[in-house]
This record gives structure tokens, sequence and C-alpha cells, in this order.
């Protein structure tokens, strides 16, 4: 049977979640439904995607008894009140990136899910593409020996988007693009840093533009981020160990090569069947998989799985704070940060 997808929101995001759910086999994928504020914006989405149903409020999408799951592709701060609606109407949920505004929120949001018996995924679609796939094996057979050193960087010229820019609607380069960078250290690290520094650059409207964070875990290793919404990076990551490295040579975020020791890997998307808005994005057809998978095996548990729990948004919390305040580097004292245990549990992925 068909996973019955309904859609929050008629923004880009969602467009490309759409294209991607077209990638797959509509025996097992399905968008039967899609709200958006105005319902003249979720008729023309309905139309251009073929979905039977439009709403024009996230309310009525919550009580389609028809859909077995919601994508939630609205901008960061609505991302706990709309996580509320449906995990309290007892709807699963795949929620975009970054999860909450901040650990509480978050912490929020999981506690709901959990108390709801509901299925809840941050769409972190980076961590179920193939070539992260094999990456991930590759680490976890030693192959590089001991981790030591991660890179990882995500810039481009977003200032003129203003869901980035503008702190009431989210805005900031570590909460939007940033949050790739934090998450794919945490996978290879799987445990918490003894401590941070950051340093970086703020905009006129308050938010973060360019920022680089080292992170410093026990055992002398080390990971450096850099991100900017103002200027486009090489946008690469590697992770280096005491037997070799693993390069991702570009867009680490939607990685399709792998540079593995020098010996070039590469992993082909499907090609889209409408336009997308981001480049790559028929790859959030894997998060999509992924979601089917854990709700065939009646996975309540799989709220953990790629979620952050409390890791990634406590690191970033610490970050953007001290740099609100202080825009200089600093070193940040982790108490604040969460326990070893909670990142273990994030660190083992997947179905829990
Ligand atoms: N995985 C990925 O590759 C990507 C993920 N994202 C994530 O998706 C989310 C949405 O990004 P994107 O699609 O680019 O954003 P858009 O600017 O296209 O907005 C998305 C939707 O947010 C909803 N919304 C709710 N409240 C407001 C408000 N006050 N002002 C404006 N919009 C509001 C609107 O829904 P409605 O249609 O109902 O009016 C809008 O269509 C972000 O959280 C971002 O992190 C974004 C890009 C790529
Ligand atoms: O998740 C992402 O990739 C980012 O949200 C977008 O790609 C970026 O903000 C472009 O507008």
């Amino acid at each position: 049977m068909a996973t019955r997808w309904g859609i929050c929101s008629a923004g880009k995001i969602s467009h490309d979640f759409l294209v991607a759910l077209k990638t797959l086999p509509a025996t097992e994928h399905q968008a039967v439904a899609i709200a958006a504020r105005d319902l003249a914006r979720a008729q023309d989405y309905a139309q251009k995607h073929g979905i039977p149903r439009a709403y024009g409020s996230y309310e009525e999408l919550a009580q389609d008894p028809d859909v077995d799951v919601v994508y939630v592709g609205v901008i960061h701060p609505e991302h706990l009140p709309v996580g509320r609606l449906f995990l309290g109407a007892g709807k699963p949920v795949l929620l975009e990136k970054p999860l909450g505004m901040n650990a509480a929120e978050v912490r929020e949001l999981v506690q709901l899910a959990q108390s709801h018996g509901v299925f809840l995924m941050e769409a972190y679609w980076t961590r179920f593409f193939p070539a992260s796939e094999r990456l991930y094996s590759l680490l976890s057979q030693g192959a590089l020996g001991e981790l030591k050193v991660v890179r990882a960087e995500f810039g481009a010229p977003l200032s003129g988007c203003p869901r980035i820019v503008q702190k009431e609607l989210g805005g900031g380069a570590l909460l939007d693009i940033g949050c790739y960078c934090v998450q794919f250290t945490t996978m290879v690290f799987g445990e918490r840093p003894e401590s941070i520094l950051a340093s970086g650059f703020l905009q006129p409207t308050g938010v973060d533009e360019t920022l680089s964070v080292i992170l410093n875990y026990r055992g002398k290793r080390q990971a450096v981020i850099t991100c900017s919404v103002l200027t486009e990076l090489p946008n690469q990551a590697a992770i280096s160990g005491t037997k070799g490295i693993i390069q991702l040579p570009s867009e680490m975020w939607s990685p399709t090569e792998l540079v593995v020791n020098g010996q070039h890997e590469e992993f082909s998307l499907p090609p889209p069947a409408q336009p997308l808005n981001f480049p790559k994005s028929t790859g959030l057809r894997y998060e999509a998989q992924h979601v089917r998978q854990c709700l065939l095996k009646g996975a309540r548990q799989a709220v953990l799985c790629s979620h952050p729990v409390t890791l990634l948004p406590a690191v970033m919390n610490v970050v953007l704070s001290e740099l609100g305040e202080r825009r200089h580097v600093i070193t940040l004292s982790v108490r604040r940060l969460p326990t070893q245990a909670s990142i273990r549990w994030f660190h083992q992925g997947h179905i829990q």
C-alpha cells in the first residue's frame, strides 16, 4: 500500500519535495492532499502536481483521515507551531530543517512526539543519500582508521532572500545552512565536543552572515566549519583519519560524489520531471523512502532517527548567542551541551 503524503505549505521546498516524490513508484508514495495559508495557492500546487485535495488551512490537513504522514515545508519559526498542530492531531511528521529555532523548541517537539507516540523526523535529507550511506558504511568499517579532523563548509549568496536575512523569519547562516555542517560533524564524531570557538560577522538585520566554528573533541580531534549567506564557498567536506581521507568534493549537503583515498565514486540522481527551485532536490526522495520504511515498521521510536535530539541545537544555540552578543572569538563552555548518552543515541542514526 502506498504511503499517503499530506504537504504543508505551497512554498519552494514543498514543490521540490513533490517533484522528488514523483521519482518514486506511485505504488509506494502518493501526495494526496496539500494545504497552504491561501486556498488559491494550495489549489495551484494541487493542479500542478496532480494532488486530489487542496486546503486553505493547515488545520484542515491535520484533520484529513486519509493522510498517513505530513511533510512540513514552512519557514523556520513556524516549525514549532505547525509541528505542534500535526503531532497534536496524531499525524506522523517529516519536518524541514532546522527542527526548531533553538534547543527548547526541539525538545518540545520531541517530547510531544513521544508523548503522543507519533513519528517525527527532521528532514536532514543529506543523511539518506546513497553517497552518505556509503560514507558512513566506510567509517563504521574503520576505513579511515581513527578519525581526527573534519572540515565542512556551506556558503551561498542568499542575502537577497527575506527568510535568510530577517530575524523574525528565522534568518541566519548557521540556522539555514550551517546546520548541515554541524550535522555532518556530529555524525562523524558522534560525541560532545570539549570546547567550541566561534567567530563571525552579523548582517545589519542582526542575523549571522559569515562565521566559522572550531569544535574540539577529546583525543585531539577537531572539526572546522564555515558558513556564509554572503558568498559562495567551495562547499566541500573532508574527513581525515590515521589511515586516509574521504572528501565530498562538492555540495556537501547533497552529496553525489565521494573521493575515497584518491578514488572517485559517483552516485547519480534521477532527473526531475519538472523544474526545481534548488539543485539536486530529487535527492529528497531518499528521506521520503526512509520515512516510509519507518512507518511500515511502526517505528515510533524513529523519532530519534537522524534526529539531533539535543546536540545540534545546543551547539548552534551556544554559537549564536555568543556571536550575537560579542561578535569576536570566544571559547565556549560545554556545560550547556547535552549528555554523552543522548549523542550516542543520535549517532546510531536510523531506526531504533
Ligand atoms: N532540504 C532542503 O534542501 C531545503 C530545505 N529548506 C527548508 O524548508 C523550509 C522552507 O524554505 P523555503 O521553501 O525556501 O521557504 P519559502 O519562502 O518558499 O516559504 C515556505 C512556506 O512557509 C510558509 N509560511 C508560514 N508562515 C509564513 C510567514 N509568516 N511568512 C512567510 N512564509 C510563511 C508559507 O506557506 P504557505 O504556502 O502555506 O503560505 C511558505 O510557502 C525552511 O525551514 C528551510 O530550512 C529550504 C530549502 C531547501
Ligand atoms: O536547506 C537548504 O539547502 C537551504 O535552506 C536552501 O538551499 C537555501 O536557503 C537556499 O535558499
